[in-house]
């Protein structure tokens, strides 16, 4: 019989060959990797939910913060998953009450995220998640929008990484940081 862990590399090879990759998107030079086919069948969206979800499972998360706009798509199922809450991080403009801003750096640009003041009680356990880690920037300026709401960061979760931009390392020293897949 095959060990566990042979399975879940099978999953995980299944699930990086339905990865798309497409080359200068948004912008020449920049090889985009597309999640959207890990949604578009739901054996595939049924395998990457559980597989994300397991490092956390027993652990006390209040909240999944998840980042606009491909954080939000594993990003509620997750927290439903590991009976947390949902915090939306978005783009400037686009959260209705009170916010909070900080500016971060892209692979491709700059720009801001966003979170309702209101959305994190001192203390509060957070898991951020995002479907794809570059360099790190978008998650560290999630962390930094959470930890100024008094938010404990417990750790990260991505479905993928660009392992070459080291995104992780940024993080390491904060929490611990789960990528599915790497490439
Ligand atoms: O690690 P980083 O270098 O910060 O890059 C990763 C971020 O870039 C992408 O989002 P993007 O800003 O393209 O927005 P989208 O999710 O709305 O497409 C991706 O979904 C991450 O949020
Ligand atoms: N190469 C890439 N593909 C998809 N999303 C990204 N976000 C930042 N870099 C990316």
């Amino acid at each position: 019989m095959p060990e566990l862990t042979d399975v879940e590399q099978s999953i995980k090879s299944l699930l990086l060959e339905n990865i798309r990759s497409i080359e200068d998107f948004p912008k020449p030079g920049i090889v985009f990797k597309d999640i959207t086919p890990l949604l578009n069948e739901t054996y595939l969206l049924e395998l990457t939910s559980m597989l994300l979800a397991k490092p956390f499972r027993g652990q006390k998360i209040d909240h999944v913060a998840g980042l606009e706009s491909r954080g939000f798509l594993f990003g509620t199922n997750l927290a439903q998953d590991l009976h947390a809450g949902f915090i939306p991080i978005r783009k400037p403009g686009k959260l209705p009450a009170e916010t909070e801003e900080v500016n971060y750096e892209l692979e491709y640009g700059t720009d801001s995220l966003e979170i309702h003041s209101d959305a994190i009680k001192t203390g509060a356990k957070v898991l951020i998640h995002d479907d794809l880690i570059a360099t790190g920037g978008s998650a560290k300026a999630a962390t930094d929008l959470v930890k100024k709401l008094g938010g404990e960061i417990v750790g990260y979760s991505f479905v993928m990484e660009i392992s070459a931009l080291e995104g992780c390392k940024k993080l390491e020293s904060i929490a611990p940081c789960h990528c599915l897949l790497s490439v």
